[in-house]
């Protein structure tokens, strides 16, 4: 792992072992949010005693809330009670807290509300702390409204930093960046001694990965120290959107009552500002293909924002999105496929046998070993279970019968709908087998645009503008980490424990370890 910044490592630190294991400031607060839930409960109670129109089926919010207090995490972290409540109540349930939550399961129902429902549910609802704070007031393009700010900066990344013609500039960053990955793979391998196990891949995958987007961001490779502190921080900003929402709730209160944890947040920002405003205004040579931060620097705001450039301060909050969206993602997808892989060394051979035809990596598309073992890890690993949440805000709406009111959160169950029994055989079970010619999920439309069998990236107008850029990296690391290496289980004949833990992402709860044979 990259060793943490001290300073900031240490506040974090801090800032979590006060958390949990100072009570008080938890009873205190799950005090105050049990009394606001109770007085809106009752007070939902009564309007749907008018006779209001239907909402979807779910348990009390009491309930509810009691376990989500006893789990202590974000949304992000209910798969197990959701699936649950599915299948008690149907594939569309809402839980009404401090706003009406709104879960769908059904693939058919999320191609209705996502794509045919047009702009319905593409909008998010006011972001909250700290990434509000972190994101400049809400100006990353993931928490932004639906309107002309979020139309023009998505056009930005997707026009000027994820176009074909972008992605085929970078050719030789991706190369230097697996160079750098495979050698790191082998030299720790060596430090262990040759019959020994891998270190963690996890880490040298991440900071792969990482170096390659800070170079498509800023245009420039950054030192092994300066990459660590950044690196550090990045994670830190992801971990505060998963971390229990404390500042969700009375925030003027929650600020002083966690007050440490507060600091290491406005820590965070302070020096992503230091370190990313000089990157963003840097001299940069005209060899180097254009990097996202200059195209940033060349936006116009629309006429309702006076037509003016972007601050600083959001340029800097962009940039921390790009690095972010683009890094922990990747990183996920690519280890659970390698080790999907070292768990079927059959589909392994076949993938490298088609990379062996083209040493060069000229032609991913002909691959269709490859492009199949990557597919098949998104469907069967979304690195993402949910999406991110989709707010309603301009009235009412339905979805699948049901009435959804206006203010309320909807979110879909990405894993659970790739997972689907009644659409995949053997669900389970990573059989890239499946996205061959003739097989089921041969041409399937991981745009959802179709119909939707797989939802790893969304569907509709939030859909991640990434996602080709994503598959590109994962095929492009995973062609490279087999042109050079075989790779073989820590035991001979044993297989790699496959559980799943919440991170940012779903990662593997027991991360990835493995023997690296360089191919001769
Ligand atoms: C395997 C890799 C990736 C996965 C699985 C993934 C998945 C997702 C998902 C599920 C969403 C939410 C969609 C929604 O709310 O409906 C999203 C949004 C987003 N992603 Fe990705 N993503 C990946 C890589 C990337 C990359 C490489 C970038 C850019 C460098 C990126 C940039 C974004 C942005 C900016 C959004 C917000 C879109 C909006 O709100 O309009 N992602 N992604």
């Amino acid at each position: 792992m990259p060793s943490k910044s001290p300073d900031l490592g240490l506040a974090m630190d801090q800032a979590y072992s006060h958390y949990s294991t100072s009570a008080t400031p938890l009873l205190l607060l799950g005090s105050l949010v049990t009394l606001a839930v109770s007085l809106l409960v009752l007070i939902g109670r009564r309007t749907n005693g008018r006779g209001k129109a239907q909402l979807p089926p779910g348990p009390p919010a009491l309930l509810f809330l009691a376990k989500f207090l006893a789990l202590r995490r974000s949304v992000f972290d209910l798969g197990p009670l959701l699936v649950d409540l599915h299948a008690r109540h149907g594939p569309v349930v809402s839980v009404r807290l401090f706003r009406t939550f709104v879960f769908v399961a059904d693939r058919k129902v999320a191609h209705r509300a996502l794509v045919q429902g047009g702009a319905t549910f593409s909008d998010r609802l006011p972001v909250i702390e700290p990434s509000r704070m972190l994101s400049s007031g809400g100006r990353m393009i993931v928490f932004s409204p639906y309107g002309p700010y979020w139309r023009l900066l998505r056009r930005n990344l997707a026009m000027e930093a994820l176009s074909p013609a972008r992605v085929a500039d970078f050719a030789a960053a991706r190369r230097w960046a697996c160079d750098g990955l495979v050698s790191s793979l082998l030299r720790e391998q060596g430090r262990q001694g040759k019959e020994a196990l891998t270190p963690t891949v996890r880490p040298l995958l991440r900071r792969a990965m990482f170096e390659l987007l800070v170079f498509m961001c800023f245009g420039a490779r950054l030192g092994r120290e300066a990459l660590d502190e950044v690196e550090v921080l990045q994670h830190q900003g992801l971990l505060s959107i998963t971390a229990f929402p404390v500042f969700a709730f009375f925030p003027a209160v929650t600020k002083r009552l966690f007050r440490r944890r507060w600091a290491a947040y406005l820590e965070v920002r302070r020096r992503q500002d230091e370190v990313f405003v000089p990157l963003i205004h840097a001299k940069r040579g005209d060899s180097d293909p254009p990097c996202y931060a200059q195209s940033l620097l060349a936006v116009r705001l629309d006429d309702d924002e006076g037509g003016r450039r972007l601050t600083d301060a959001e340029m800097v909050s962009l940039c921390s999105e790009f690095l972010s969206a683009g890094t922990d993602t990747t990183v996920t997808l690519l280890e659970w496929i390698m080790a999907e892989l070292v768990n079927r060394p059959d589909v392994q051979a076949k993938v490298y046998q088609e990379v062996k035809a083209d040493p060069e990596l000229n032609d991913l598309q002909a691959m269709p070993y490859l492009k199949a073992a990557v597919l098949e890890g998104l469907r069967l690993h979304p690195p993402g279970h949910f999406l991110l949440p989709h707010g309603l805000q301009s009235g009412d709406a339905e979805i699948g019968g049901y009435t959804v009111p206006k203010g309320a959160e909807v979110n879909f169950l990405v894993a659970e709908i790739g997972r689907d029994e009644t659409v995949w055989t053997a669900a389970r079970k990573f059989r890239p087998e499946r996205f061959l010619e003739g097989a089921e999920g041969h041409d399937v439309d991981i745009t959802g645009s179709r119909e939707i069998k797989m939802m790893p990236f969304g569907a509709g107008r939030r859909m991640c503008p990434g996602y080709s850029l994503a598959m590109h990296h994962a095929e492009y690391f995973v062609a490279r980490m087999l042109r050079e290496l075989e790779w073989r289980p820590p035991v001979d004949g044993e297989e790699l424990d496959m559980a799943e833990v919440l991170d940012f992402t779903h990662v593997m709860k027991h991360p990835l370890r493995a023997r690296v044979v360089p191919r001769t």
